[in-house]
């Protein structure tokens, strides 16, 4: 097929790559449109698949050293483009304008691994986030719990948004339009102000009783990991088997059905995540990070989100919504998604940091 592709003589007038191109880009809308590319992109399995849609012989599969996957990525690069050659473009817009970074955690910071507890930063990681720091206000928006988020980023220059944004420290500017009584003026170990704003502070004795329960009736169930993210719970299902996924699900589901409209699922990465029904999210965490800044309803500061999850989505929402700012996915496979901008993996994720660092250090 491939060679009659070549001498056939539509191939003088187009070449194969534009037509390859063509096809996969078809197929990835298709694929986008059934809501299938999560499984099938990035993975042989995935490539194989799409290949015998395609009906490409295996022997056919890589015209120019190109795979079916890489092919679909560099189509979908079109419509979010590496922020690392986007780079100059992008800064050429900063011009006059206050620069925030916002960074989540897991899979951004620090690359996915099998075992949550060792999602350890690099050396290199941090002392790029502590340098994108120095020049820009910077907050790390996790899942995780707050606390746990400081102790692998061990960082005193960044602001931390904890528990998907239900969990903040941040700057002492107190807002009057958030509720004051969700909100606390202190100070940190080192005696500076800040405030700690926690939306969902009366979900706390409910949510304690509902991690002891989950992790009473898991027990059973090999490989499961109940992470206790202060405001929110994180059920890890990684290493279940798939005959025993159901079961789990199924336990989740009774546990959180006791408590009726306060709590809702969400999933992540080979994750179920419980959490209160309020409307708050990582969104809403990067806004308010932005008004206690000072910058409410300013169109002079330009943020930048950069994160790998479902959950960033919201911020990315955000972002998009109010027409200013770089909403930056991590992936490297396509995936529908609200970033304008992209990056591979954490590695890349490294290099932008360190490309913004000496940016903001430039006179
Ligand atoms: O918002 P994030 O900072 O991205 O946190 C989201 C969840 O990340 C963690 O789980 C994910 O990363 C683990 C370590 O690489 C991995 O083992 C797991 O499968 C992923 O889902 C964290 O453990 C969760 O609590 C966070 O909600």
């Amino acid at each position: 097929m491939y060679v009659s592709f070549i001498t056939s003589p539509l191939s003088s007038v187009w070449p194969i790559n534009k037509i390859y191109r063509m096809v996969t880009e078809n197929i990835r809308k298709l694929y986008m449109a059934i809501g299938l590319q999560k499984w099938l992109y990035g993975t042989q399995v995935g490539d194989s698949i799409l290949n015998q849609r395609l009906g490409v012989e295996p022997s056919d599969e890589k015209p120019n050293g190109l795979g079916l996957a890489d092919a679909t990525y560099i189509s979908w690069l079109e419509e979010h483009p590496s922020a690392l050659t986007s780079f100059v473009p992008m800064m050429s817009e900063t011009k006059g304008k206050q620069i925030v970074v916002f960074l989540d955690y897991d899979g951004t910071l620090s690359p996915i691994v099998n075992d949550p507890d060792r999602a350890f930063m690099s050396d290199p990681m941090r002392s790029a986030v502590r340098e994108v720091a120095r020049h820009f206000p910077t907050a790390i928006i996790s899942g995780r719990s707050r606390d746990k988020v400081y102790e692998f980023v061990k960082l005193d220059e960044v602001y931390y948004a904890g528990s998907h944004g239900m969990d903040i420290m941040g700057p002492p500017l107190h807002v009057k339009s958030y509720d004051g009584k969700y909100q606390i003026n202190t100070l940190d170990d080192k005696g500076n102000e800040i405030t700690i704003f926690q939306p969902a502070k009366e979900y706390l004795p409910t949510i304690k009783m509902m991690l002891k329960e989950l992790r009473k009736r898991t027990c059973g169930i090999p490989g499961t990991l109940v992470e206790d993210n202060r405001f929110c719970i994180s059920v890890h299902y990684r290493h279940v088997l798939d005959q025993d996924y159901g079961l789990l699900e199924e336990i989740i589901r009774d546990v959180v059905s006791e408590y009726p409209n306060f709590f809702h699922l969400t999933r992540g990465k080979k994750v179920i995540e419980i959490r209160p029904s309020i409307k708050w999210n990582k969104g809403d965490a990067l806004v308010y990070l932005l008004d206690t800044l000072g910058f409410s309803d300013s169109t002079n500061v330009l943020p930048f989100y950069l994160g790998d999850d479902k959950t960033d989505e919201d911020a990315f929402k955000v972002l998009r919504s109010r027409g200013h700012g770089y909403p930056i996915i991590v992936s490297s496979v396509p995936r529908e998604t609200s970033a304008s901008y992209s990056l591979r993996d954490p590695s890349e994720v490294l290099s932008f940091l360190i490309r913004l660092a000496r940016w903001g250090s430039m006179p």
